[in-house]
């Protein structure tokens, strides 16, 4: 089975959707991003995703981790609002309403699927309660992963309630088999089967990305590079594009650009350290080199036509 790709999309399509602070703003108002994030098994997670949040423009970047996972994250960089996560109640109205303050969710970077019940509670409340844009990546994938799961999501598009899945192939997989669709589709077909199944936006990942919207539309992200294989790099992605939902881009804008930015991050970062040396740490770094890249008009490469 196969379904039509569409090209990456060129520099000035992406370097349009780039969201520069206006002159008169305030933290609240550029994106106010909650990250429900990081297990006593994976503090580092958090970090990282905090980390792509931050440098990706989030005006405020709240992390709700676990409790043994508070000191590390708070040690991580001065600038992060960590809060146990018990202490997440995704019903709750957020302060200055919808429009004046603009929010997004990131579930799951870090979720270690051994701590069973309070993470799948986590995931479930989320799914039923948060009105804004979700993310769904790591380890709530798996969570995400069951009827409950299905049927939530489900709901959730009926409400119109924003919802994208950042897998990668071993996450996309169990997505699919609890879906019971069936396993043998290449990458952009699956992308498009989970979308529908799921009612959500999937940027399947891997050395191609496919992103697939709710209604049938796929295209790739093929601007990575090998350096980008290592772990935690995936937890970095899922920030930077939590940050660009908390900033009012579409899941499917987000999903394209924070691609983007994330490959040209792990391309510049490996022109500096080499392909051998880069590490998730390094991806955040990058970024302003990832930004300038698409927004210069010198940038008119291949990609940019
Ligand atoms: N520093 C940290 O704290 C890190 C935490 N992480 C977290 O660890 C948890 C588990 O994530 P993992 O991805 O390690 O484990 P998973 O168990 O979710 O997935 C890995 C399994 O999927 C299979 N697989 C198939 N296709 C794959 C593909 N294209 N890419 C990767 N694996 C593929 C692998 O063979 C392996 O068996 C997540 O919550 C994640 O966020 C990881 O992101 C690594 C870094
Ligand atoms: N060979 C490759 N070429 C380009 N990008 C890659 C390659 N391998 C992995 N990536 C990218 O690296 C990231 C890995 O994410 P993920 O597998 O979720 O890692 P983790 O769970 O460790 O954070 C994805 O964005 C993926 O597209």
């Amino acid at each position: 089975m196969t379904v039509p790709v569409a090209p990456s999309r060129p520099n000035a399509s992406l370097a349009a959707l780039l969201p520069f602070p206006a002159a008169d703003t305030n933290k609240y108002r550029r994106g106010h991003l909650s990250l429900v994030a990081g297990s006593a098994a994976y503090p580092g997670a958090a970090c990282l995703a905090a980390d792509g949040a931050t440098r990706a423009g989030a005006g405020y970047t709240e992390v709700f981790c676990a409790g043994k996972a508070l000191l590390t994250v708070r040690g991580h960089r001065p600038s992060l609002v960590a809060r146990d996560w018990r202490a997440w109640h995704p019903g709750r109205p957020s302060r200055g309403g919808n429009g004046d303050h603009p929010r997004a969710c990131v579930i799951g970077c870090g979720f270690d699927t051994a701590e069973g019940g309070a993470t799948a509670g986590l995931l479930m409340e989320t799914l039923r309660a948060w009105e804004a844009p979700l993310l769904v990546d790591g380890g709530a994938l798996g969570l995400l992963a069951s009827p409950t799961g299905l049927r939530l999501a489900a709901e959730r598009a009926a409400k119109g309630r924003p919802l994208l899945l950042t897998p990668h192939g071993g996450e996309a997989a169990r997505l699919a088999a609890a879906a019971s669709l069936a396993p043998d589709r290449d990458a952009p077909a699956l992308a498009a089967a989970l979308a529908r199944a799921y009612g959500a936006t999937v940027a399947l990942k891997g050395p191609r990305t496919y992103i697939a919207d709710t209604r049938g539309n796929v295209e790739v992200m093929d601007r990575g590079t090998a350096a980008l294989a290592k772990a935690g790099t995936g937890d970095v992605l899922a920030g930077i594009i939590g940050a660009l939902l908390a900033q009012g881009l579409s899941p499917v804008d987000a999903a394209a650009l924070g691609c983007a930015l994330h490959a040209e991050a792990g391309r510049a970062a490996e022109a500096a350290l080499s392909a051998l040396c880069v590490t998730a740490d390094d991806l955040a770094d990058f970024l302003p080199a990832a930004v300038r890249a698409l927004a210069a008009p010198a940038a008119a490469d291949a990609h940019g036509q």
